[in-house]
């Protein structure tokens, strides 16, 4: 499968269009407005979201609840354009509507992406950089996400974002008895975060830096459960699923790193700690005794639980003034309040719960064939009696 998004953020709209979902898996638009709800919520986001209320509307590729295999065209409307139709229009102004509607952007924000893009597309209206860098665009991505869920939820395969950290604030340790109960308690929570204790703590840090003009990062975890064995390839670079969901990870807005299993910690510990032990049990077949390498071994997953974890830099659009230049006049300024997220750490787990599962559906359709949904059970099924009888 293969998608690509289109949209700015106080544009009209965001639209993705995804090739190759296979045909006859039923899609309904609640399957994904139920993620695109998720990802509004959660605590620390500034009133932009009050203002959406995001709702995707299938334009192609279903038919009668259910996919043809044509390409499925996924359309979020943004509630906000009707405060920017004038500064967002497509057609060019007259001298008297530039001289109404344009305040040209000329102030970089240190740590967003206007100063690198202005000069690389020399735009002297960083608004034309702003508008498509802004994180709005991951509302289409998690609504492809949340296709690429429908996929794996007919396997059996669940996949849910939560958040471990926010600033210095961490959960405690946690045991997973299962994915449902993962997704049900972080939905109860305005941080998405299992530890309620944590999560008091974690909305006392976000109300600390919003108070002081600040913003607050985090880290956020995806873990996948019911995976075969074998998705991803050791053969070549680019096969490797691990890497492909580190990209996929690095690509979200503000993310500054990724790591599977135990990561970094990996690198301090002796191999006698890390690498986990083969099992076998007649008619189940092999196992791993702990899953400390987060579900990967050699670029393919190995039927544990996949863990990866994505650190969420803060927000770089402050309250508090920090120093930076005027494009036109060369002149430092300290930046000007304009309106923002405080922390949105609780909206990235939802996002990052979507790039991991587009990158697992891929895999498995390269695995499994990706034309229809019966071709693909007969061929999944097929697999797990050779991988029990292995
Ligand atoms: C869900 C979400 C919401 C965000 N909200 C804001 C925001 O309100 N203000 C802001 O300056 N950056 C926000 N960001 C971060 C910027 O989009 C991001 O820092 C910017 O695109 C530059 O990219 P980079 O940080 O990856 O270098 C948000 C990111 C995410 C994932
Ligand atoms: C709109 C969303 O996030 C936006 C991401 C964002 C940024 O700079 O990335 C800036 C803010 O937009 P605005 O300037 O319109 O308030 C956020 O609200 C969203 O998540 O749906």
């Amino acid at each position: 499968m293969r998608f690509l998004t289109a949209g700015e953020s106080h544009g009209p709209q965001l639209t993705a269009i995804i090739e190759g979902v296979p045909s006859q898996l039923p899609l309904t638009e609640e399957d994904i407005n139920y993620h695109l709800q998720r990802r509004q919520k959660g605590y620390g986001r500034g009133r932009r979201m009050q203002i959406e209320k995001d709702q995707v509307r299938i334009t192609s590729g279903v038919r009668h609840g259910k996919t043809t295999g044509a390409p499925i065209t996924l359309i979020v409307e943004n509630n906000d354009w009707k405060h920017w139709d004038k500064i967002m229009g497509v057609a060019p102004l007259s001298e008297d509507e530039e001289k109404e509607v344009k305040r040209k952007i000329t102030r970089p924000r240190p740590g967003h992406a206007d100063l690198n893009g202005a000069i690389k597309y020399r735009h002297r209206d960083m608004r034309n950089v702003l508008e498509r860098s802004s994180a709005r665009e991951t509302t289409v991505r998690v609504a492809v996400g949340a296709v690429a869920q429908v996929l794996l939820e007919v396997f059996g395969i669940e996949v849910c974002g939560h958040v471990l950290e926010i600033g210095h604030v961490k959960t405690g340790n946690l045991t997973y008895e299962s994915i449902k109960s993962l997704k049900e308690k972080t939905e109860a929570s305005e941080v998405r975060c299992l530890d309620p204790e944590a999560s008091e703590k974690m909305m006392w840090a976000i109300d600390d830096a919003k108070n002081n003009g600040d913003s607050i990062g985090g880290i956020v975890e995806v873990v996948a459960v019911n995976l075969p064995v074998g998705l991803g390839s050791h053969v070549q670079y680019d096969r490797k699923l691990d890497g492909k969901i580190a990209q996929g990870v690095m690509s979200i807005n503000a993310f500054k790193g990724v790591e599977v299993g135990l990561g970094f910690e990996a690198a301090r510990m002796l191999g006698s700690n890390v690498h986990d032990e083969i099992t076998y049990l007649e008619g189940q077949g092999f196992s791993r005794r702990t899953n400390r390498l987060g579900g990967f071994e050699g670029g393919m997953t190995n039927g544990m639980p996949v863990i990866v974890r994505g650190a969420m830099k803060p927000i770089p659009t402050l309250y508090k003034p920090l120093q930076s230049v005027d494009i036109e006049t060369k002149e430092p300024f300290s930046a000007s309040i304009e309106r923002s997220d405080s922390c949105a750490v609780p909206a990235a787990a939802v996002v990052c719960e979507g790039v991991v599962a587009w990158e697992l559906a891929n895999a498995f359709l390269e695995k499994f064939g990706s034309d229809t949904i019966e071709d693909i059970v007969d061929n999944y099924n097929n697999y797990n009696i050779k991988v029990r009888d292995f």
